[in-house]
């Protein structure tokens, strides 16, 4: 009898825990099962540890529905998942706001909430309307004589490079033996290009080994944890576990980026006149000496912008240049329709300029392809919502927090077809023009990236071709 007592308990302990796993409150969208505390994250790891945001197909078709609730740690979260849904996460200013009290974000930013990717409200708007008010005047995003005269000549030594060989240790440590280092060989060339516009400064080839350390810092940083932060974001106490879950290298990597930026900054403050002009951090350090300082401007908020401003530039675009590269090599007919174009359309005795783009049609769809095929930011950067408010017809409450999965966006197969295959044709219409593009590599509305996507498709081109007669789509020759 007690037996039977105890299975029918066990039953109904069983029941009940499998209740709480699939539960789903009335116009909430349909939840991946979830463990007490721990949430479902891991059930995305248990499905692919590596990259744990594929579960998502597996489960938006489970579930079908291609909008979920998913629980990390504690955090209760809804995915978009499709075009739509995306969509409207991006375009509704509802969901403009960030997770800007997690300690993992705060411990980056001297335990304060400082900086642009995670910060909200008008502290954020104020702030990153200024600074790119301002970055746009020293040639950020727009046509700017100084700048591109600039990129050329940061173009032209990397040719050099390429070309001609190493001539001092730090290019002897990415080109040995007639090959080059990617994205090592990049570096250089991203860093002086933003450098150039905050500082209104470049680093002299013979100091490269600078912008090298720089560079290393953003990419420690970067590959310590995807843009979610990973089960350190949901678990503070996990930051004691070293670097098993990234926070070590996270902030080491951001450590000797901030340390980096406050010695030239130092520097700068030094060395100052009130009427120097020469790029964003002298406006910004107007400020701070004026009278009229708004209260989110401070010295410390500056050197969280410079480094949230800059670490995207010098990890993720030449990470971008280096997957459309590592395509197209794969892909000998896709390179050889790429050279012909650059061929047409630039020759091979001058540099490519930024007049050229709206002439390379078939490169920029090229381009757009390897950011679809490779998602560089798969969960994207997580958003949350400031209000109440709905999505696709399900109900969200404040403060709820809202992930774009571009990653299942790039791969939805309702969309693409076939999106497992690399196919730049697929964003070119029947007259070779540019169709509309249903990515958001670079997000879309208020958040989205800073840099913008005409901008950064411009730095990848620019990056992609480097230069006609010495392009690496040159130096391979299994393909010519
Ligand atoms: C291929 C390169 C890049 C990709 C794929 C990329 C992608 C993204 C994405 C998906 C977001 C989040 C959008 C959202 O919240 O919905 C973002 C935000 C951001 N990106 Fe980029 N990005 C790239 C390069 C850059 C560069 C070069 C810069 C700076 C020069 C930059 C600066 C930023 C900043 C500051 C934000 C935060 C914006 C905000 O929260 O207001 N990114 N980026």
């Amino acid at each position: 009898m007690s037996l039977f007592l105890i299975i029918i308990l066990v039953l109904l302990i069983g029941y009940q825990i499998y209740e709480f796993i699939t539960r789903t409150t009335l116009n909430k969208p349909p939840c991946i099962p979830r463990l007490p505390i721990v949430g479902s994250y891991w059930y995305l790891l248990w499905y692919n540890y590596e990259f744990p945001f594929k579960a998502m197909t597996y489960y938006t078709n489970k579930l079908k529905s291609k909008v979920l609730t998913c629980y990390f740690g504690g955090f209760m979260t809804v995915i978009a998942n499709d075009y739509n849904s995306i969509k409207e996460v991006l375009t509704n200013n509802d969901f403009n706001g960030r997770l800007s009290n997690v300690d993992v974000v705060l411990a980056r930013a001297f335990g304060q909430s400082l900086g642009i990717f995670f910060t909200e409200g008008s502290y954020w708007q104020e702030q990153r309307r200024f600074i790119l008010r301002h970055m746009r005047d020293f040639g950020f995003g727009r046509r700017h004589e100084k700048i591109e005269a600039d990129t050329m000549e940061e173009i032209a030594i990397l040719i050099d490079m390429l070309k001609e060989g190493p001539i001092n240790d730090t290019e002897k440590s990415f080109l040995k033996n007639g090959s080059a280092r990617f994205p090592d060989v990049l570096y250089p060339y991203a860093a002086n290009a933003i450098w150039n516009v905050m500082f209104g400064k470049r680093f002299d080839r013979s100091e490269y080994y600078k912008l090298k350390y720089f560079c290393e810092s953003a990419m420690m940083f970067q590959r310590a944890a995807d843009t979610t932060g990973g089960a350190i974001f949901q678990f503070w106490f996990l930051k004691y576990f070293g670097n098993m879950f990234g926070y070590k290298n996270m902030m080491i990597g951001n450590y000797r980026m901030v340390d980096f930026i406050k010695a030239h900054l130092e520097k700068t403050k030094q060395s100052n006149n009130d009427d120097d002009d020469n790029g964003l951090v002298d406006r910004y350090l107007k400020v701070l000496k004026g009278d009229m300082k708004k209260k989110s401007f401070s010295e410390k908020q500056l050197i969280m912008s410079l480094v949230d401003f800059m670490f995207p530039a010098i990890s993720a675009l030449p990470s971008a240049v280096v997957h459309a590269i590592k395509l197209v090599m794969h892909h000998p007919k896709v390179m050889k329709n790429v050279q012909k174009e650059i061929d047409r359309v630039i020759g091979t005795e001058r540099l490519v300029t930024w007049e050229d783009r709206k002439n390379l049609l078939y490169t920029e769809a090229t381009i757009r392809e390897s950011l679809r095929y490779v998602t560089l930011t798969p969960f994207s950067v997580f958003h949350k919502t400031t209000k109440k408010t709905t999505l696709s017809g399900f109900d969200l409450a404040k403060d709820t927090v809202v992930v774009t999965n571009l990653a299942g966006l790039n791969t939805d197969v309702d969309l693409w077809g076939d999106p497992d295959n690399f196919r730049p044709e697929r964003f070119l219409n029947e007259n070779y023009q540019l169709c509309k593009d249903f990515t958001f590599p670079f997000g879309f509305g208020h958040r989205v990236c800073a840099e913008g996507e005409p901008n950064s498709l411009e730095d990848i081109i620019s990056g992609l071709i480097v230069t006609p007669k010495e392009t690496w789509i040159r130096v391979e020759p299994r393909y010519t």
